[in-house]
This record gives C-alpha cells, structure tokens and sequence, in this order.
C-alpha cells in the first residue's frame, strides 16, 4: 500500500498536497479562488445531505445500508474535506493548527460538568 492509500496515515497535509498537485497538473488554479471552493464545498454539503434526506432518523453505523450507499457517503464526505483542506491552503489558514485550536477554545467555553446556557448545551440536556 503507498502512503495515499494507507487511510490510517492520511494527515491534512498529505490532503493539501495532493489537491494542490490535482490543481496544478490541470492549470486549474485559477479556478480554485477562495469563494469558487468555498461554493464547491457547500454543493457538496448538498450532495451529502441528499444521501441522508427522507430517510427518518439513521442510527449509527448505518446498519442495514447497502454496501454501495456506504461508498457514496464515504465520496461525498471526502469531496466535502477535500474542499474544505483546499479552501484553507488557499485562504493561507493551517487548518489542522487552527482546528486543534479550537477545540481548546471549545472546551474552555463548555467544561466539563458544567451546564452552559448555550442553546445547543441546553438541547443536549
Ligand atoms: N474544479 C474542480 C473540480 C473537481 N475537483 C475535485 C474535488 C472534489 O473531490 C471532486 C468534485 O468533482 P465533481 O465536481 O465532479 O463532483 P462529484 O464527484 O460529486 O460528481 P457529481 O457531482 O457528478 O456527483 O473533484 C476539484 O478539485 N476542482
């Protein structure tokens, strides 16, 4: 197996070069503008919540789904991501710091046991 097909070892990174590789072998840098990515990635957040639309509630792990639907979802959540890295590379934002960053600012805002007043913290109540 390379080092692209080891999911286990994928980083963001890795991600950012191979989508910037993508572009460049086709000249389609010029194409990928901050808001023209950023319009690709909602159309694919579209495409990903297709998949989920009428179906009613779907517990975790997708039991029952068919094999090929799994598949799809796995393609439209990695177009999303990879809109997503290369959005970021683009804007100049390390995503994976700015990330991890954020999920320190998350917890400082939500500690645990506490019960916030967000809107979000009371549904989970
Ligand atoms: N200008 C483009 C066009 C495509 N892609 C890459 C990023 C996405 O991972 C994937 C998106 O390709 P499509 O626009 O063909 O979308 P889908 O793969 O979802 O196909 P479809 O919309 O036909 O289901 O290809 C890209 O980087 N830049």
């Amino acid at each position: 197996m390379t080092k692209a097909t080891e999911g286990a070892s994928v980083t963001l990174d890795l991600l950012k070069e191979k989508m910037a590789e993508f572009a460049k072998e086709r000249n389609w840098d010029q194409f990928h503008s901050p808001r023209n990515l950023l319009l690709a990635l909602v159309g694919e957040v579209g495409e990903l919540s297709e998949i989920f639309q009428w179906r009613g509630e779907v517990p975790k792990g997708l039991p029952g789904w068919k094999e090929e639907d799994k598949v799809h979802l796995g393609e439209e959540l990695s177009d999303v991501l990879l809109y997503l890295v290369r959005l970021s590379d683009i804007c100049g934002i390390d995503l994976g710091k700015a990330a991890l960053r954020k999920v320190g600012l998350n917890a400082i805002k939500y500690p645990v046991g506490s019960k916030g007043s967000s809107k979000e913290t009371k549904q989970q109540q």
